[in-house]
């Protein structure tokens, strides 16, 4: 071979990982080991190495998924699978999925280095290089918001129209950051110029330098072609930096520099690159705090605090959520090309109380489930997701009452205790029967009914327990 090869091995187990990595490295190659697919899709935006080898039962990503993924984004990288569950639906998935080979463990290690030696020579023979594309194209950004402090955010985007400075966006995951930051750009004197997003908390640490700055070709290993980054794709336009609390010091330290000078260097690179960018950062932390503790720049801080625009949680603007589900319904109805789902009266007004931990972002995927989920047109309490249903019940403290049930469960154990469940069983269908005959009045067949149980067997119940409860008229 000319070049020494590299070769991804991705598996979770260890001495599978040492194996290969040894008889790669004595075979002339370059072999990369890691312990699980979560991050090669990233990694492989910015080096492609000439082979995969990777396990198909892995935590987090498995080895299907990741191989669908690698085949439809880079077609070129041929990709072995191996598995220890030889079987044969593994092997024609893998096949079907566009696995270069299907390796059942255990193998001989030489024909490993074989195979794979193989698979590195087919796919320089097939190898194009491909650029990336910015993703400049203007999205939709209709925002809704009624609610007053929404209210707010639309004049800051107004005032903000004619003006390119930087702006920095609090608000929890999910509150609508980056819509807000496309609107900026959109109405700003750069809207015809790309917008281009990166969050910092998405990226592997190890890739946030060439990820913003581009690399020349031979920076570090897999660097097999020069790249552009993303300041450079958002020239003339606007970069929007999401999680900027999560900016490592060293690049905190070169982004000041960025902006103090308007140029920059490729990693890897000689030639300075000058470059006009408007940055808009967002964080759902409290960077005053993150300056306290000494995790972000301070000269930093002020660079980008320049005009704040804060986006209130969802709970906080409750008005706006019946107006938000029609607008998620109506788009994951077109997506799915199905007819849009229609909430009743007693479902909005359920969903319009919860807590949405995830803010607008767990709205639309309600919305997505209920369009998919949902058996009829019309939805009402009963169709809604069953984690929606028990968040109601402690949306105050955000436990559900299992959860509380394995505290308790947990604490009586520790404590020593033993024969638990004479204790538990007998406290819950206490406050099962109480609550019911609550909800009846009193009355003990109705109650009967709503527990599911024979009207008599509630009777002895009630005697068991010693609940003081007078029998009613009926019986
Ligand atoms: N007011 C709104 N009107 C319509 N859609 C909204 C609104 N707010 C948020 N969305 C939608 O909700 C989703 C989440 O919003 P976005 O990605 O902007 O949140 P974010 O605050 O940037 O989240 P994160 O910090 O987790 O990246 C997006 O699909 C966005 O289009």
């Amino acid at each position: 071979m000319s070049q020494p090869a590299n070769v991804w091995i991705i598996d979770d187990d260890r001495s599978i990982r040492w194996v290969l990595e040894r008889a790669l490295s004595q075979a002339g190659m370059l072999p990369r080991v890691f312990e699980s697919g979560d991050t090669i899709l990233m990694r492989l935006e910015h080096e492609q190495p000439d082979a995969i080898i990777s396990d198909i039962r892995m935590p987090g990503v498995d080895g299907i998924t990741l191989l669908a993924s690698i085949v439809d984004a880079h077609p070129d990288i041929p990709v072995i699978i191996m598995t220890a569950h030889s079987d044969l639906e593994s092997a024609v998935t893998s096949y079907q999925t566009g696995a270069f080979e299907y390796l059942p463990k255990p193998f001989d290690v030489d024909d490993a280095v074989a195979l794979v030696k193989r698979a590195v020579a087919h796919s320089r023979e097939r190898r194009a290089t491909t650029e990336p594309q910015p993703d400049s194209a203007q999205r939709n950004t209709e925002i809704i918001g009624e609610a007053p402090a929404m209210q707010e955010v639309f004049r800051a985007i107004g005032r903000l129209s004619h003006s390119n400075i930087t702006v920095l966006i609090n608000g929890e995951s999910g509150t609508g950051k980056e819509l807000v930051a496309q609107a900026l750009h959109n109405h700003s004197p750069r809207a015809g110029h790309p917008f281009i997003a990166l969050n910092m908390a998405a990226i592997p640490k190890d890739l946030i330098e060439s990820e913003l700055f581009g690399h020349e070709k031979g920076a570090f290993t897999g660097a097999g072609a020069a790249r552009q980054g993303r300041f450079e794709q958002a020239n003339g336009g606007t970069l929007f930096l999401d999680e900027i609390g999560d900016m490592p010091a060293d690049t905190q330290t070169r982004l000041l520099r960025v902006l103090a000078d308007g140029e920059f260097y490729r990693v890897g690179g000689t030639t300075p690159i000058k470059v006009d960018v408007r940055i808009i950062a967002a964080t759902h932390q409290d960077l005053e705090k993150l300056v306290l503790a000494g995790t972000f720049r301070e000269d930093l801080f002020h660079r980008l605090n320049v005009i704040r625009v804060h986006l209130p949680k969802l709970a906080e603007r409750r008005e706006d959520i019946p107006r938000l589900m029609q607008h998620f319904l109506k788009r994951a109805a077109r997506e799915l090309a199905v007819e849009p789902k229609i909430l009743r009266p007693d479902a909005e007004e359920y969903l319009t109380t919860l807590p949405w931990p995830g803010n607008v972002r767990q709205l639309e995927n309600t919305c997505r489930w209920l369009t998919v989920m949902a058996s009829g047109r019309e939805i009402h309490v009963d169709d809604l997701p069953p984690e929606l249903l028990q968040q109601a019940e402690a949306p105050a403290t955000g436990l559900t009452w299992q959860d509380a049930l394995k505290n308790w469960a947990d604490q009586e154990l520790k404590r020593g205790h033993k024969g638990i469940l004479d204790t538990a069983v007998p406290e819950f269908e206490k406050i099962m029967i109480e609550t019911a005959l609550r909800h009846t009045g009193g009355r003990r067949r109705d109650a009967s009914i709503l527990l599911g149980w024979g009207r008599n067997t509630l009777t002895r119940k009630i005697n068991e327990l010693g609940l003081d409860h007078p029998e009613d008229d009926e019986d």
